[in-house]
């Protein structure tokens, strides 16, 4: 039997609490496995890798065309976000629910509806930055 949550040693503990690194030794940990979820995505989810691509292309412009770059690296950071969640979604009900069940699909369409719904607002900001600032470039 699965032992109760709070029974479990955190990292904190397998680090030893009381070193004076603990923190950065947990912090770098915390890092490499963060890393190496975002090397799952990049290697098994080619939306992932189009999405990163659009992403560096916009800030790309952005600098060369001198449009602010908060929005862009904002509406980039929620997309790029919310597929890695999707990810996880994904992983966790393949995880628990191989077969076909009604709440498996609410789960996986939801998570694919929210990457969706955040590239279209991307889109949508990304049109309102560009789309005036290369208007003026083309002299309209
Ligand atoms: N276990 C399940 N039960 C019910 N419906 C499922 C299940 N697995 C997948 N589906 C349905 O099939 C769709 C596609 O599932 P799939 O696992 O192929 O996701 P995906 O979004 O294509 O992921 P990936 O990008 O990894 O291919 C889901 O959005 C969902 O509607």
């Amino acid at each position: 039997m699965r032992p109760p949550r709070s029974s479990r040693p955190g990292p904190a503990a397998s680090f030893g609490a009381r070193s004076p690194h603990a923190g950065i030794h947990t912090w770098c940990t915390a890092a490499r496995f963060a890393l190496s979820g975002l090397a799952h995505a990049w290697r098994t989810q080619p939306n992932f890798r189009t999405e990163v691509g659009c992403a560096a292309l916009a800030i790309i412009l952005a600098v060369l065309l001198r449009v602010p770059l908060t929005p862009i690296l904002l509406s980039c950071a929620l997309v790029l976000s919310l597929e890695l969640v999707n990810t996880a979604i994904e992983a966790v009900v393949d995880l628990v629910s191989p077969e076909f069940h009604p709440l498996a699909k609410i789960a996986k369409d939801a998570g694919a509806g929210a990457v969706l719904l955040a590239s279209v607002f991307a889109l949508l900001v990304g049109a309102s930055e560009f789309l005036p600032r290369l208007w003026s470039a083309a002299g309209m």
